[in-house]
């Protein structure tokens, strides 16, 4: 009930503001307050923020080609298949190239996500979070009624596949996005076959037994409006994705930061490039081969910054398991994570707050 939870600004928090606090429903309400100055109490992220942010030249995020993925040449194949499996089990992270998805429509999809988040409050309240499995709902932080802190964010969650939903508002939204998720969907698919491969599994494996022909995708898009104090809040606390792997556009702001050996490494995006983080799902299938990342999002006083998420997942009712070949490397040939159904996960993740991996952690054997 994310969004039907009305924020009370807290009045002892507020000495700025020149309006007494009225309620917030959005992020970007609270945002445009007129002479906002410090941000409430419950927004201020204060443990662990400023831990160890390296330095740009420190590690080099892996880039992928995804033209030699899909190239006829076996050896360029191989070689980048090579690179993903790197990237996967050393970051939990890269930066996909040379991908195909036009420059014009990802600018669209921004776009049009922007429209969405410009909408007057009462044009959004039919899509007020009425739960995990809403087809279509927005509200502020992640999980209102639940997050001990609360991010500066606006969201929008859209299921597109393996039913397509849209709002009919703005108009465009369900053409563009419609083009959009099909190609970023071909996509993800297409990593995790290569990704397969690289664990030595068959190309299909994933595809075939988690049944990504009725896969979930979901659009998450977030909303980070400029914040006075950008250094006492997060856009997103850490977290690991629930799914398989989560490919990201943005409106040219950065502002994902991903950890990586203890340290959190900003995230400078290769204009045009789709950022692309490993999920839960990922380690569970690969009895924890291929972590999953954690990663949060930080903002910024003077510009607002929109991503698009679209996370890709097993279908909704397959159970997923450590994959057994793997099982002959593991220490006593035992599965490191209990089976789940992807629902049940979907439920306990999106259900409870943010925090880093604790959904994950409670899987281990
Ligand atoms: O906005 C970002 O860069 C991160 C978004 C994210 O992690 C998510 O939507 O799960
Ligand atoms: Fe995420």
């Amino acid at each position: 009930m994310a969004a039907t939870t009305p924020l009370l600004a807290p009045k002892a928090s507020q000495p700025c503001l020149t309006q007494p606090p009225n309620k917030i429903t959005s992020i970007k309400t609270l945002a445009e307050s007129p002479g906002l100055t410090t941000i409430p109490s419950k927004y201020i992220y204060s443990c662990n923020f400023s831990d160890q942010v390296a330095s740009d030249h420190e590690y080099t995020i892996p880039v992928i080609d995804y033209s030699l993925l899909i190239s006829a040449n076996p050896n360029q194949r191989s070689q980048v298949i090579y690179e993903l499996g790197k990237a996967c089990e050393e970051w939990g992270f890269f930066m996909v190239i040379n991908h195909g998805v036009p420059e014009s429509l990802v600018k669209r999809m921004i776009d049009v996500v922007g429209g969405f988040f410009n909408l007057t409050e009462g044009d959004k309240l039919e899509f007020t979070d009425k739960g995990v499995f809403d087809p279509i709902r927005c509200g502020t932080s992640f999980n209102a009624s639940m997050d001990t802190v609360l991010s500066w964010k606006d969201f929008l969650k859209v299921f597109v596949h393996p039913e397509f939903h849209s709002p009919n508002n703005p108009p465009e939204f369900r053409g563009i996005s419609s083009d959009y998720v099909k190609k970023v969907r071909g996509i993800a698919r297409e990593l995790l076959r290569g990704i397969s491969e690289s664990l030595g599994l068959e190309k299909n494996y994933i595809d075939e037994t988690l049944k990504l022909e009725s896969g979930l995708q979901v659009i998450a898009a977030n909303f980070y409006p400029p914040c006075p104090q950008p250094a006492l809040a997060m856009g997103m606390v850490p977290h690991s994705d629930h799914g398989l792997l989560t490919l990201l556009i943005q409106n040219g702001i950065d502002g994902l930061q991903v950890k990586h050996k203890d340290k959190w490494f900003n995230v400078n995006a290769i204009p045009n490039s789709l950022l692309v983080n490993t999920g839960d799902h990922l380690e569970i299938l690969s009895n924890g081969k291929y972590k999953s990342v954690l990663h949060r999002a930080v903002v910024h006083d003077k510009t607002t910054r929109i991503s698009v998420a679209m996370a890709h997942g097993p279908c909704l009712d397959a159970v997923v398991t450590p994959a057994p070949k793997l099982l002959a490397d593991a220490e006593n040939h035992q599965p490191a994570y209990i089976g789940i159904k992807y629902k049940d996960y979907l439920q306990l993740q999106q259900s409870s707050n943010l925090d880093g991996k604790s959904n994950l952690d409670c899987l281990r054997v």
